[in-house]
């Protein structure tokens, strides 16, 4: 066996099972995600993807089951340490609606940095850097309804990218975008996560999105399949 099949995995699910009122979303669900590892998560509409990106998150708690990142069971963790994981060690990215409408461009991917501390200025010229890296410095200084959906969708990744998390969840990540834009969002996406190691748990349906990641898992009735390592 190799280093990396005995390497510890970053983040796994065992076993979760989620409701929404009588509907079984997830039903036993497992899945390991190793550190700089870019998994798609596929399936049919409604076959509970969001849901179990959401519970790895630690958005949404899981009726039954463990996610464990880095040693640390998120089930029994409180929600200021599941807000403080989300605000340090992960990123999300949806497929819209994601941005402050009221601030620019650039003030939106500074605003991670000043909810973490960071000074005004600091914040703005690293956000500055991160929309330079995806191609949308000259749209900096103006705000979500004045951007295309690509440029809204790189300003976004430059959000989710900017702390420097250790998870990007990208959910539909280009499913309101043309093959265009769609292309453009995840080469500079799968560029970046390579240089800076970010794991990746990427939920799609297409399958040329899918065809950026390492490895592909296919929920099918609530349960994912190859779950991967660790599990
Ligand atoms: N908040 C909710 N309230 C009620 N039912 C929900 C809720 N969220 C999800 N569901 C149901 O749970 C099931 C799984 O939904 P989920 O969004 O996880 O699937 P998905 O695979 O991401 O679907 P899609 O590809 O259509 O986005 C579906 O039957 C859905 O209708």
């Amino acid at each position: 066996m190799s280093n990396e099949d005995t390497a510890a995995p970053l983040l796994v699910a065992r076993a979760l099972v989620k409701a929404h009122g009588g509907t079984e979303a997830l039903r036993g669900a497992s899945l390991g995600l190793r550190a700089g590892e870019m998994v798609a998560v596929t399936g049919a509409s409604g076959s509970g993807k969001s849901t179990l990106l959401h519970c790895l998150a630690g958005i949404v708690r899981p009726d039954a089951g463990t996610v464990t990142y880095a040693g640390e069971r998120l089930e029994e963790a409180t929600e200021k340490r599941l807000s403080e994981l989300r605000r340090t060690e992960f990123g999300v990215l949806f497929q819209f609606g994601q941005l402050v409408p009221e601030l620019t461009a650039l003030d939106n991917v500074a605003l991670p940095l000043l909810l973490g501390g960071s000074g005004r200025a600091t914040a703005r010229e690293r956000a500055g850097a991160w929309l330079e890296r995806f191609g949308v410095r000259g749209q900096g200084e103006l705000r979500p309804g004045e951007l295309s959906g690509g440029q809204a969708q790189r300003a976004a990744l430059a959000r989710a990218l900017v702390t420097g998390p250790a998870v990007l969840f990208a959910d539909e990540p280009t499913g309101a975008l043309d093959s265009l834009a769609s292309e453009q969002v995840m080469t500079a996406l799968a560029h970046t996560v390579r240089e800076s190691g970010t794991a990746v748990l990427l939920v799609t349906h297409d399958a040329q999105v899918a065809a950026y990641a390492d490895r592909e898992v296919t929920l099918r009735d609530g349960v994912a399949s190859p779950a991967g390592v660790g599990v």
